[in-house]
Parts: structure tokens; C-alpha cells; sequence
């Protein structure tokens, strides 16, 4: 109705009797209602996604692509959007999806915001249509802008994580694979590589979605060892890739530009070809011969302290590091080591991973060296 119902109160109970809406204007108002609705929800997304590029990862950059994006669909509401809006009348408000009421993960919050804020941008560039001539078309190019700060900020988060970790483990083959693994991220670990070199395909792939699942529950990184098809299919954070593995090259393309790739490193060529191939990371080592790789001589504490010299982004020794030896290696130089027995056959994987973090966050942090 344009005016009150039957019985206001401004004529003292007389009853007025007023013009209903047309149905073309009953049409207005309910698509004046959706975009009300959607305009709101698209600024609430974009709101938590905001706070955590702001107070989580410390982005002015995607914090101000948020904002940016939160001012312009603000521009497009209208008093008379809304002022079509309806709350106790609307159906909607009630029906949430359990999932709703829950979130594993800061990932899985700000995917579920991602979503909200893409679906609802959807609804403006349709409805938006009906309402002004350009409306869809600015909805529908703030959607892409959506999918590139989605992009943007997943890659980010992975790299921001892959800096601050200073373990990863490189897994073997064990019955209790994910509860050693989960013990050793009850520790405070934040990197894991998924390594097996003898299962089949189909095993492996149903391992990863599992060890995925675990270790993004835990806000870990998680990578595949050698296989670039089943990062993808298993929607892992990265892949590492030795000497003899795909080139990097290959592999970016095939990974995109947010996704981590490590690559083994033996000797000052392999670690600057690396760098220069666009590593993410290396791994730096043997340090010590190790009965997990049989038949490669040690790089030796030699190659640690070169890389802690020349090495101009994040390096892990590994090959033979325990409890015993970590400290020679931190006093070579290393900040960040990677293992595979001292965890996989540790009797507490999360004691040993709290010994070794706590003796690798001793070390001050220093930037990578921005020279090779
Ligand atoms: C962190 C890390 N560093 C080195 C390796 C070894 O990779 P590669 O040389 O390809 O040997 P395999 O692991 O495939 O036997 C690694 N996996 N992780
Ligand atoms: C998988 C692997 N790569 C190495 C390299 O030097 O490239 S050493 C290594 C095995 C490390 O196992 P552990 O911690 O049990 O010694
Ligand atoms: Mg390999």
C-alpha cells in the first residue's frame, strides 16, 4: 500500500482507504527489496574480508581494494531502495545453513564470504538491470574484481604463512600418517609436504584430500611432493619439485601465480637457478646423509652457511636434522629446516615439534638476503 494500511492513527480511527500499488509497481518495490537486500550483503562480505586483509595479514593494499569496492556499492543505495525495505516480511531471514554457524578455518571464513559477496554481486548485475540502465554492467565488473582480490589474498595468506614457517615436514608412508600429522600440528607446525613415492595414484589422491582437509583445518600450508596433476586435483597449496622433476616454468603455468613451488637444491648453481626460475622456496641439503634419500652425498653445513649468506628467499636444510644436530645447523646459519623422521618416527611428534620450533624461534628473524 502507498499509504498506512486501514486504520491510522493520525485521524484518530477514522479509517482512510488508500490506492494499492499497481502490479507494476508491486514489481518495483520487490525488486527495490532485492537489491536493498543484496547491496547490504555484498557490503557485510566485503566488510570481514577487509578486517582480516587489514588486522590479519597487515595489507593496506586489499584492505583499500575492499574499501574502494565497499564506498562504490554503497553509492549505489538509494533512499528509495531502501526505503523498500521489509524486514519483518521478509521470508529469508530466518533460513541458515548449518554451516553458517560454524568455520574450520580463517580459509574457509573468508571463502564462504567470498562466495556470499560473488552471489549477491550476481543478483545486483541481474535485478540491477530492471533498476538502472548501467547498473549491471558496474556489478558485474566489481564481480571480477572480486575474483582478483579472492586471488590476490589467497596467494598472499599462503605466502605470508610459508615466511613465517620455520618447520615442514616432508611425510612418509605410516599407517597413522594424519594422526602423526595432526600431532605434529597440534605442536604449532605450518608446513607439510605429502610425500610418497610407491602408492598409486588413487591412493594418494584420497591421502591428500584428507591430509588437505587436516592441515588447512590447522591453518597449515600443504604441498605435494614431485606431481603437479595431483596439487591441482587435490587442490593443494603447492607443489616441490626436485632436479629431475617438471621445470618451474611448466609447472607455473600449469599452477598459476599464487600457488608455492619449492624446488631441491644441492649447490650454489642449483639454488641461483632456482631463485631465478621463480622458486618460492628451496630446500638445502643434504646436510647430512640420510637413509630417507640413500645414495646422495651430504651438501654438508658448507652449503647452509653459503645459503645463509646468498639465499634471497626462504630456504629449509634438510637431510639427517634431529634434536641433537639442530643446533649445528642453526649456528651454520639455517632459520627454517624441513624433516621427515624426526617426526614421522618420533614416539610424541608434538613434543619433537615444539623442541624444534622452540629452538628455530630463537633466532631473530632476518630478511632473506636480497642478493644472490
Ligand atoms: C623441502 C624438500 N626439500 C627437498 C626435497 C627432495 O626433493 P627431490 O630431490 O625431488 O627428491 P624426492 O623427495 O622427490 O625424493 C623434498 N622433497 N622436500
Ligand atoms: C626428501 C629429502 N630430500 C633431501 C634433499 O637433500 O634434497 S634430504 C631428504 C630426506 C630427509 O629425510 P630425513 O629428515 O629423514 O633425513
Ligand atoms: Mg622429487
Amino acid at each position: 500500500m502507498k499509504q498506512a494500511d486501514c486504520y491510522d492513527e493520525s485521524t484518530n480511527g477514522v479509517v482512510v482507504m488508500v490506492e494499492p500499488y499497481s502490479q507494476r509497481e508491486q514489481i518495483q518495490q520487490v525488486v527495490y527489496r532485492i537489491l536493498d537486500a543484496n547491496l547490504d550483503r555484498v557490503r557485510e562480505g566485503l566488510r570481514i574480508i577487509e578486517e582480516w586483509c587489514r588486522f590479519g595479514l597487515n595489507s593496506s593494499q586489499l584492505a583499500g581494494e575492499c574499501k574502494r569496492m565497499r564506498q562504490e556499492v554503497a553509492s549505489w543505495h538509494t533512499a528509495e531502495l531502501r526505503a523498500a525495505r521489509d524486514t519483518p516480511g521478509d521470508a529469508g531471514t530466518e533460513l541458515t545453513h548449518p554451516q553458517e554457524e560454524q568455520r574450520a578455518s580463517i580459509k574457509s571464513l573468508l571463502q564462504a564470504n567470498f562466495c556470499r559477496v560473488e552471489e549477491a554481486l550476481r543478483v545486483l548485475e541481474e535485478y540491477g538491470k530492471l533498476y538502472r540502465p548501467n547498473m549491471g554492467k558496474a556489478f558485474k565488473q566489481m564481480r571480477y574484481r572480486v575474483y582478483t582480490l579472492e586471488s590476490n589474498l589467497m596467494g598472499y595468506q599462503r605466502h605470508q604463512l610459508l615466511l613465517r614457517s620455520r618447520l615442514y615436514l616432508v611425510t612418509s608412508p605410516t599407517e597413522n600418517l594424519l594422526e602423526t600429522v595432526e600431532a605434529a600440528l597440534k605442536g604449532g607446525l605450518t608446513l607439510v609436504q605429502y610425500r610418497d613415492k610407491n602408492a598409486d595414484d588413487a591412493t594418494r589422491i584420497a591421502l591428500a584430500e584428507k591430509l588437505r582437509q587436516l592441515c588447512h583445518s590447522y591453518n597449515a600450508i600443504f604441498i605435494i611432493n614431485d606431481r603437479v596433476d595431483l596439487a591441482l586435483a587435490v587442490d593443494a597449496d603447492g607443489v616441490h619439485l626436485g632436479q629431475q622433476d617438471m621445470p618451474i616454468a611448466i609447472a607455473r603455468q600449469l599452477l598459476g601465480p599464487h600457488r608455492l613451488i619449492g624446488r631441491s637444491t644441492t649447490n650454489s648453481d642449483e639454488m641461483q637457478r632456482a631463485i631465478a626460475e621463480g622458486a618460492d622456496y628451496i630446500g638445502v641439503g643434504p646436510v647430512y646423509e640420510t637413509p630417507t634419500k640413500i645414495g646422495k652425498p651430504a651438501a654438508g653445513l658448507e652449503y647452509v652457511n653459503y645459503a645463509a649468506k646468498h639465499c634471497s628467499i626462504p630456504w629449509f636444510a634438510i637431510g639427517g636434522i634431529d634434536p641433537n644436530n639442530i643446533n649445528d645447523v642453526i649456528d651454520a646459519g639455517a632459520q627454517r629446516v624441513a624433516v621427515v623422521r624426526s617426526i614421522m618416527q618420533a614416539e610424541q611428534p608434538t613434543l619433537v615439534t615444539q623442541y624444534f620450533l622452540s629452538q628455530l624461534n630463537r633466532i631473530q628473524p632476518s630478511p632473506e638476503k636480497s642478493y644472490v
